[in-house]
């Protein structure tokens, strides 16, 4: 394709279910979209199960496999390997790479208040918590790097000279199972959640385990009355007093890089750093533009890129969160903010005499449905748009209007397959 260009947009969570707070419509539903609904008009739609039917992904391997990765012949790498690379933190192979969350715990059970200290983390805050670790965990004969990222988040790569760590080993943090390396979200509205002790799951991950335990427990005994968190309790914030840790890996990714596999030029724009290090491990030059919410200045940014790409892949994290803290109300302003700030700016900035033909793919990673608080396996809509697309019925970007799609449902590894036929047999 010479001047057909894609953007291809990924709205993190995006999927939901039915919510009281909304009479019973999901967020999408009761948006206002005016820019989302023109472009479902101008195309198809359908519902989209990322990884695989009744897996809640995390975001990782949803967005491999949404980009048409599926790792159905290689056992997935995990998470912190993703992180690590995407926050810069070297990492060879034998390493072990985790993805953190700054916590809230009562350190004399363990029981967990909060797993991401309130989402009220300050860089400085951060910085602050990770110095202290730095100088003052010990643990023979292994070294360990720690990064914070955005937010609660947090990325730690551990090494011992002349051994390779081993990567089966479950999580400390319980919201979360590794199953063949890919992280399924659990269900975890019920009870009280405890910080789990990691367990060796074969022979060559005995040292990983006792590890992560040893690095865990020493950073509860050293943050609790920390500084940091005797100014946060005088501001009546959440303590940040342990460290989750998931998604264990010890292998560097080697896959066929996207612009070979769709012989297309990919560019990524996105801020999230489990997105950069999948834009890094795919080949995808990627662009930033502003933290999670500055949608005019991604619009804008994408408006700039665009030229010199044949698909921009765009990461929007917004919708997510609202999810994880059951807030329907919230993730529906947050979807008529990204639909107002961004949607409408492409609209407009991408008009014909510019000379380009902009297809639209508007999908997501996976459902956070408000009423669950967590990842599902709901199934996603999904629109593919643009001129001389032959059009469906579709009128609106929702769960309820993708289940009369003419696309069907298909899986996350199939979207750009799909999409890509839609685009080669358009009438122009
Ligand atoms: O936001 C993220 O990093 C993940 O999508 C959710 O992770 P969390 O449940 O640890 O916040």
């Amino acid at each position: 394709m010479n001047q057909s260009k894609i953007v291809y947009v990924l709205l993190d969570g995006i999927g939901d279910l039915p919510h009281p707070d909304l009479n019973y419509l999901t967020p999408l539903e009761a948006a206002y979209t005016p820019n989302l609904d023109r472009i479902a008009r101008m195309g198809v739609s359908g519902q989209v199960v990322s990884v695989g039917d009744g897996i809640a992904p995390q975001s990782d391997i949803a967005v491999f496999n949404m980009l048409g990765y599926n790792f159905r012949d290689i056992e997935y790498f995990g998470r912190g390997v993703v992180e690590c690379i995407g926050c810069g933190i070297d990492f060879e192979a034998g390493d072990l790479a985790l993805r953190g969350n700054f916590a809230t715990i009562d350190p004399t059970n363990k029981r967990i208040l909060d797993r991401r200290a309130g989402r009220i983390v300050t860089e400085a805050d951060s910085a602050a918590i990770c110095d202290l670790i730095r100088k003052n965990v010990k643990i023979e004969g292994v070294e360990f790097s720690i990064e914070p990222t955005i937010g609660h988040r947090v990325v730690l790569r551990f090494r011992k000279k002349g051994t390779t760590l081993g990567e089966n080993i479950t999580n400390t943090d319980p919201a979360y199972d590794k199953i063949n390396g890919i992280g399924i979200a659990l269900d975890t509205s019920k009870g009280d959640l405890y910080v789990a002790t990691s367990e060796p799951k074969d022979g060559n991950s005995q040292l990983s385990a006792a590890v992560i335990n040893q690095f865990s427990d020493q950073v509860i005994e050293i943050l609790d009355n920390c500084p940091v968190n005797i100014e946060r309790r005088e501001k009546n914030l959440l303590a940040i007093n342990c460290i989750l840790l998931r998604d264990a890996g010890n292998r560097y990714p080697q896959l066929q890089s996207i612009n070979d596999k769709y012989n297309l030029n990919f560019a990524s724009l996105v801020d999230m750093p489990v997105e950069i290090g999948i834009s890094q491990i795919l080949g995808m030059k990627s662009y930033n533009a502003g933290s999670t919410d500055e949608y005019e200045l991604k619009a804008a940014e994408l408006l700039k890129i665009i030229d010199n790409h044949d698909v921009v892949y765009v990461h929007i994290k917004g919708p997510d969160e609202f999810g994880h803290d059951g807030n329907a109300k919230g993730k529906k302003r947050n979807i008529d903010e990204i639909d107002k700030r961004f949607f409408r700016k492409i609209l407009e900035g991408t008009n014909t005499t510019k000379g380009l033909e902009i297809y639209f793919i508007i999908s997501g990673d996976h459902s956070t449905p408000c009423i669950k608080k967590t990842h599902t396996g709901d199934p996603i809509p999904i629109i593919v748009s643009g001129q001389g697309i032959q059009r469906d019925a579709t009128s609106r970007f929702t769960e309820s209007n993708s289940k009369r799609g003419s696309l069907g449902k298909i899986y996350g590894y199939q979207v750009l397959d799909t999409a890509l036929k839609h685009l080669e047999n358009r009438k122009v």
